[in-house]
């Protein structure tokens, strides 16, 4: 048997083996162990942590944070792999003695839910730019990475992948949770909530919000600048491959069989429609 047909979870219980439960919620397996000095980590105040539920446009956030907050070149930023410039909390790699180390100001990612990071992100310490995105596109976009990631070779159908994430079953838990978590804390003076969205719809004012959150100063010419600039990132994605946001109401329209699922989405998104509208 091939090296790649070995480690592949095929079945509901190979994958369900893959992640373990802390205080009720689902982790990945690299969060073992590690979370009691996760919440323990030493917070600075010039940090600024970008967090997500996975799948929820989090590269663009953090090309977007990096240009505005170090005023770099949108082409440098394309040509670079932001993951390598942001280490992810949790992860094996860098880990975190290596995080707790690097030179101020540091930019840290997460997806961990609200309650499980460090408790000094809770007083404020530091800043925290959060960014929802509509889960019928993120659970697509959250499907086909199960399926492409070489550890999980996730082998479920569309409809069992969406029965995990109506119940809570997927890594980082319920999303559900983590987005109302998150928008309890909209308005702390440490946080910035965002919705990925307004990247398309409205980047103008979301640049704007990021200069005033991150301490940029810049006018009007500047502001333009930026916004320019960050186009130019949003736009680097929109290649011929990557369909239009929305693109999840196509898929639930061409497979019927999903019906359901998509009346149960929406069902359960309606609350999360209510808070839009208030917001
Ligand atoms: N400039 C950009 N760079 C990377 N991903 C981007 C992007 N603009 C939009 N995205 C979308 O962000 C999603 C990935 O989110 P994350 O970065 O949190 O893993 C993908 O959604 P789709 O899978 O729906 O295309 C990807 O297309
Ligand atoms: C499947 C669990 C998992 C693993 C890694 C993730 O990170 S990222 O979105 O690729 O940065 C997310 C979820």
């Amino acid at each position: 048997m091939a090296e790649s047909e070995a480690e592949t979870p095929s079945t509901p219980g190979e994958f369900e083996s893959k992640y373990f439960e802390f205080h009720g919620v689902r982790l990945p397996p690299f969060c073992r162990g590690k979370m009691e000095e996760i919440a323990n980590f030493p917070v600075r105040p010039s940090d600024v942590w970008i967090v997500t539920y996975p799948k929820s446009g989090t590269s663009l956030l953090q090309e977007v944070v990096y240009l505005v907050s170090q005023g770099a070149d949108p082409d440098e930023i394309g040509l670079m792999n932001i993951d390598e410039q942001l280490p992810v909390l949790e992860y094996p790699q860098p880990g975190l003695d290596i995080i707790k180390e690097l030179t101020s100001p540091r930019l840290v990612k997460s997806h961990l839910p609200y309650r499980f990071l460090p408790s000094d992100l809770h007083s404020g310490d530091s800043k925290v730019i959060y960014m929802a995105r509509n889960p019928k596109d993120l659970v697509v976009s959250y499907y086909q990475f199960h399926r492409s990631l070489r550890t999980m070779s996730y082998r479920g159908t569309f409809q069992e992948f969406c029965r995990r994430f109506m119940n809570d079953k997927l890594g980082y838990g319920s999303w559900f949770e983590h987005v109302q978590e998150f928008w309890e804390h909209r308005t702390d003076a440490n946080v910035l909530f965002l919705k990925y969205e307004d990247m398309h719809r409205d980047l103008v004012t979301m640049v704007e919000q990021l200069a005033r959150f991150l301490g940029v100063p810049c006018d009007k010419a500047q502001l333009e600048a930026l916004t320019e600039h960050c186009h130019q990132l949003v736009d680097q994605c929109c290649n011929a491959e990557a369909l239009p946001v929305g693109r999840a109401h196509c898929l639930f329209a061409q497979k019927t069989s999903l019906r359901w699922e998509g009346r149960a989405l929406s069902s359960q998104l309606h609350c999360l429609d209510l808070i839009h509208v208030t917001a």
